[in-house]
């Protein structure tokens, strides 16, 4: 599990830390890998250390610490390090100490004519970004703003001290402008901004570093990522004593006849899902059949259908007449259900509460707005806190789909795919997405890792379909990455 704490719980477990090592231990231990990281960056550009330069961009907190010691650590290698002070007054002492000792120069930039600037960054192998980390708060100052501006107009490499600077920490929230890393090297902990969009679309690579904070933090995470290892071991699989029934059978409820496509790309995830069987219910069994004769169809609604260990409902009910009784009867069903696209309009979060068995819901950025009636690019700023305000108002797990899919249950951490790809945006992935949760659901997996496992096959099956993959390829290469995973 890859695991991401907020800010509070760092700081908590740093001051428990702290008490027990000599002054400066853990910020030493910080900027050795930090300086490590650099260097490997640096050489990586030009094969050697010395003679290289680095900028290191220096903060008034501990973070403009962090980078001002491990500067001086580069600057000792032989690297050419100038620091460049945001707050001179107010610089890291016993960093800048450091620095000057090991012959790093440090520029005030307030003093700092922004020819002067340009020429710098414009010698620079890589910038070393201190200006904020977990105590940055809003968007950067219009200082550190411009600052941020003109290295990227430069288009040196970044290297971000535990977050890239303008990023919330804890939300993932981005409110100004940001200064977007190649790499972030993070201490101690995740945070969940380095997991969750938009903040951790401007982190790059990130690499988690020990400082010996892992034993001081809680057993349960804010924010949290299964590995494919871990997906792999949560997937189904028959035994001797399976038989079709066993093995669970998923009911689909999807399709229309002006959307039959959808009925044929939610049965055809549902077959990767690792069911025994799946039931179709709806308008569309002649197209299903024609591509998945392994399908039962049924023409008629959910209540009408066999016995089925979870529905799922939703994509291309279109304006079929019988939506909403469809959808009436998936939740009256006393199995799993998986609500999605059409399923979700108008959804009463009481009658969802009210049922006896677990709720799936998988809505975009578009529909979980309706649901929160809200604008989409409010859920799309605020990724996080919404899943987990829908789960709760519903008492249901959510899948928020996205750039980064994100999964909340009503209390408990949340957790964020990270398989996923933009080519994922694309016409149908998302039935097919509810067809693969909801077999994962029938087969027998809990809604919260129904829908994490569901996420990282569908975002390594999109990454293995040839680009660009389609909703079709994708289904296609289901099989291939299930293989790789039972191996
Ligand atoms: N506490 C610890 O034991 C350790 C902390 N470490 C480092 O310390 C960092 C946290 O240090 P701090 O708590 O001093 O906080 P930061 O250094 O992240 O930021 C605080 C400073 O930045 C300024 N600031 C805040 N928001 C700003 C904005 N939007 N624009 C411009 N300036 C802004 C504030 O005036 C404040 O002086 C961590 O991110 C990490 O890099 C590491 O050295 C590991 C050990
Ligand atoms: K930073």
């Amino acid at each position: 599990m890859r695991t991401a704490y907020r800010v509070e719980t760092v700081r908590a477990a740093e001051r428990a830390l702290l008490d027990r090592l000599p002054e400066g231990a853990l910020m030493d231990r910080a900027a050795a890998a930090l300086a490590a990281a650099c260097a490997g960056a640096l050489r990586a550009r030009r094969g050697r250390l010395a003679g290289a330069r680095l900028v290191a961009l220096v903060g008034s907190g501990d973070n403009g610490g962090d980078a001002l010691l491990a500067a001086a650590r580069l600057a000792r290698r032989g690297v050419g390090v100038t620091a460049v002070l945001l707050a001179p007054d107010r610089a890291h002492p016993r960093g800048l100490a450091a620095l000057r000792a090991a012959g790093g120069r440090a520029w005030a930039l307030a003093d700092t004519a922004p020819g002067a600037l340009d020429a710098l960054l414009g010698r620079a192998g890589l910038v070393l970004d201190g200006i904020t980390g977990i105590g940055g708060r809003g968007g950067l100052r219009p200082a550190a703003a411009e600052l941020a501006e003109r290295v990227e107009a430069a288009g040196v490499p970044v290297v971000a001290v535990d977050l890239p600077s303008g990023v919330d920490a804890d939300s993932g929230r981005v409110e100004g402008p940001v200064l977007p890393a190649a790499l972030t090297v993070a201490f101690g902990a995740l945070k969940p901004g380095l997991l969750v969009d938009p903040a951790r679309g401007h982190a790059g690579e990130v690499r988690l570093v020990d400082i010996g904070l892992g034993p001081l933090l809680p057993a349960e995470p804010d924010v949290a990522a299964f590995t494919t290892a871990e997906v792999a071991a949560l997937l189904p699989r028959p035994t001797g004593e399976s038989d079709k029934y066993r093995r669970g059978v998923l009911g689909v409820a999807a399709g229309s006849p002006r959307y039959p496509g959808a009925a044929v790309l939610t049965v055809g995830g549902a077959l990767r899902g690792g069911v025994g069987a799946v039931r179709y219910a709806g308008p569309a069994g002649d197209a299903v059949i024609a591509r998945h004769p392994e399908t039962l169809v049924s023409r008629g609604t959910p209540a009408e259908a066999g016995r089925v260990q979870a529905w799922a409902a939703g994509p291309g009910l279109g304006d079929d007449p019988r939506r909403e009784r469809i959808v009436a009867e998936a939740l009256a069903a006393d199995v799993p259900l998986l609500l999605d696209a059409d399923a979700l309009a108008g959804l009463d979060p009481a009658r969802v509460r009210a049922r006896s068995a677990p709720t799936l819901l998988t809505p975009h950025a578009g529909e979980a707005a309706a649901l929160l009636g809200t604008e989409r690019e409010r859920v799309e700023a605020r990724r996080l806190a919404s899943v987990r305000e829908l789960a709760e108002r519903f008492g249901a797990t959510v899948l928020l789909k996205g750039s980064t899919t994100l999964i909340a249950d009503p209390s408990g951490p949340v957790l964020v795919n990270e398989t996923g790809t933009p080519w994922l945006a694309t016409a149908g992935s998302g039935d097919v997405l509810t067809g693969l949760a909801g077999g994962l659901l029938a087969a027998g997996l809990a809604p919260r890792e129904a829908a994490a496992v569901g996420a990282h096959l569908h975002g390594l099956a999109a990454r293995e379909a040839a680009p660009p993959p389609s909703a079709t390829t994708v289904t296609e290469a289901l099989p291939r990455v299930w293989r790789r995973l039972l191996a």
